[in-house]
């Protein structure tokens, strides 16, 4: 296929950075652009899923939403990594947590996710149900959070097709059994399509609710508070 593609409409390749940062909102990849970001150029529009590439620091990243579920990553990672010669594609997305030791705001490194989705067997026959983020790219994000004094918790986390579970306690087993932290619902599809397109892909998340204590941040705080993933993030701009 060539650009542009069904869902996104830049038509040259060049005004997409070779590190691409996803959170789930695309307000909140706009919040970043205008945060964070000078000389933006807005390079999606395409069903309001807005994409930036801007300058940090006077280095260079671009940002864009997911959008909420694998197929929706799915899409759009696909597509950056395979038409537009995306190299890095770094989720920064909001969790919900699974055990009470983590607290609201706690920042996650994503080593692994579990996941019940057929996603990666459809698209390329893989038939586990755990897949790894880009252990180079993890190097890089603990260390750019060591330096800027950011504690991050790391390990394997619930990659989830369904946010309203009908049997609320479901989550202690995948707690319990599966050695689940948190839950989110797009780093498995993320990470698929990094393996089968030879790219790289990792993922930060910020707790937004605890399942087990119930406290939660509003959907304001999800949209613009999560800054300290982002600014971790942010230092991938080259
Ligand atoms: O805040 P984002 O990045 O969207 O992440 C989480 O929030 C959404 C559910 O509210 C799902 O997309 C889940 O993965
Ligand atoms: O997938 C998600 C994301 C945030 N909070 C949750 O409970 N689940």
């Amino acid at each position: 296929m060539s650009i542009p593609t069904p869902h996104i409409e830049c038509k040259d390749k060049n005004l997409i950075a070779k590190t691409v940062l996803m959170p789930g909102d695309p307000l909140r990849a706009k919040f970043i652009a205008d945060t964070y970001l000078t000389d933006v150029v807005q390079f999606n529009h395409v069903r309001n899923m807005f994409g930036f590439t801007g300058n940090y620091k006077g280095k260079r990243i671009s940002v864009m939403g997911s959008g909420m579920g694998m197929p929706s990553i799915g899409i759009y990672s696909y597509e950056l990594f395979n038409f537009y010669d995306v190299e890095n594609i770094i989720r920064i997305g909001s969790c919900g947590a699974y055990t009470k030791d983590l607290k609201l705001y706690d920042v996650l490194l994503v080593e692994e996710s579990w996941s019940q989705s057929t996603y990666a067997k459809v698209q390329n026959g893989y038939d586990k149900d755990v897949i790894e983020s880009s252990k180079e790219l993890n190097e890089q994000i603990e260390n750019y959070a060591k330096e800027l004094n950011i504690p991050i918790v790391k390990g394997r986390i619930h990659s989830s097709d369904v946010f309203y579970n009908g049997d609320f306690d479901a989550y202690k087993k995948y707690r319990d059994e599966y050695g689940c932290l948190a839950a989110e619902m797009e780093s498995f599809a993320l990470f698929a399509n990094a393996k089968v397109s030879d790219k790289k892909a990792s993922c930060i998340l910020t707790v937004s609710d605890n399942i087990e204590t119930k406290e939660e941040t509003s959907s304001e705080e999800r949209q613009n508070a999560f800054t300290k993933m982002m600014e971790i993030a942010l230092q991938f701009a080259e």
